[in-house]
């Protein structure tokens, strides 16, 4: 696929922090006698100064950008790995949410697919972070990573359009991998999945759908998916992000939440993290339903050693207008959505 340098005004991806970095500061301490005859007697201790970079300027640390959580910041991790009804209403029920009607109580879908049923996992509580196994079959993430493929040239007459910066212009966040804005009419399954899934979700919610690729090394470094205050006009905040795996990853890209930890394999205190499965769908909510940011959702995609693939859309609060490609119409996905919606629900 070719790169343009068409440039939508609203750039995919995460924004990354939201303060500037603070200049380390340089005390200058007069040394006292007993610093002295400390000096006199043993080595000096190494100097604590901050670390410089090539033109004597302090290097900006990570923790600089995002500054550690306090610890009064409340987080809830998962009472235990069974899936519980009432600790997933729970945890969602400050966020746009899951629309737990369309799962039993045990957490599976109740529609298959070709014998399939979606399995819902709550991995933290609050904030809530969810997955879902089975949300694509093989042969549509197989669909999906085709998509890329077969971009076109002509980013106006493609499916797919690739985005050669997709990080928000003030973003201090690395991205090194490929972000593909993809037509609304080329993803139905994508968004009526999406919508299955959501609580009262309408499909002018929903912002371009994207296809990212990660090639072997590359990575999108700790950042929100929170969008720029300067941006809210177009249909308000993100209230979820959902993006499925396209592919298993032997080594790295796992989707890593920094200040969150999990229970998983029956560990306690573990980073919360999930690792690329083919077909899982990872869902979380960089704001609250009344569309206040949610400053514990910091998290990055860790780089991928092997090559990963993913498919993600972000559901804002009201209408969202896509910038491109150019013609991208929500509506244009609705005939392919009530066909799906016919294929799965009436059986
Ligand atoms: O690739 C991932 O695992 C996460 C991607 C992500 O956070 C983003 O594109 O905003
Ligand atoms: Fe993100």
């Amino acid at each position: 696929a070719s790169t343009t340098s068409f440039r939508p005004s609203c750039f995919a991806g995460g924004f990354g922090a939201k303060t500037k970095p603070k200049k380390a500061k340089q005390k200058k301490v007069k040394p006292s006698i007993v610093d002295e005859l400390k000096r006199n007697s043993s080595p000096p201790p190494a100097p604590e100064s901050p670390k410089l970079d090539r033109f004597g300027l302090p290097v900006v640390t990570e923790d600089d950008i995002f500054p550690p959580l306090s610890d009064d910041v409340i987080r809830t991790p998962v009472r235990n790995a069974q899936f519980e009804r009432n600790e997933v209403a729970e945890a969602i029920q400050n966020h746009l949410g899951v629309n737990l009607n369309n799962f039993d109580d045990q957490g599976y879908s109740i529609h298959s697919e070709e014998g399939r049923k979606w399995k819902l996992n709550l991995l933290h509580s609050d904030p809530p972070v969810l997955t879902i196994d089975n949300f694509f079959s093989r042969q549509e993430c197989e669909e999906y990573m085709h998509l890329v493929d077969s971009t076109s040239d002509e980013y106006d007459e493609g499916n797919t359009i690739p985005i050669v910066s997709p990080t928000f212009a003030n973003s201090i966040s690395r991205r090194t991998s490929t972000t593909y804005f993809c037509r609304y009419s080329s993803v139905p399954t994508l968004l009526w999945k999406a919508q299955h899934l959501l609580n009262n979700v309408d499909v002018h919610q929903f912002e371009e759908p994207q296809i990212v690729r990660y090639r072997n090394g590359q990575e999108f470094s700790w950042h929100y998916d929170e969008i720029p205050k300067v941006q809210l006009e177009n249909g308000g905040q993100r209230l979820a992000t959902l993006l499925v795996y396209l592919n298993d990853v032997e080594r790295g890209g796992a989707t890593v939440f920094r200040d969150l930890t999990a229970l998983s394999d029956n560990k306690r205190g573990q980073q919360c993290k999930v690792s690329p499965k083919q077909g899982t769908a990872l869902l979380f909510f960089p704001s609250f339903k009344d569309g206040t940011p949610d400053q514990r959702t910091l998290h990055k995609g860790e780089v991928a050693l092997d090559e990963k693939m993913i498919a993600q859309v972000w559901i804002h609060e009201r209408e969202y207008k896509a910038s491109a490609p150019m013609d991208n119409f929500q509506a244009d996905a609705l005939a392919g959505m009530d066909a799906l919606k016919e294929r799965f629900l009436t059986q």
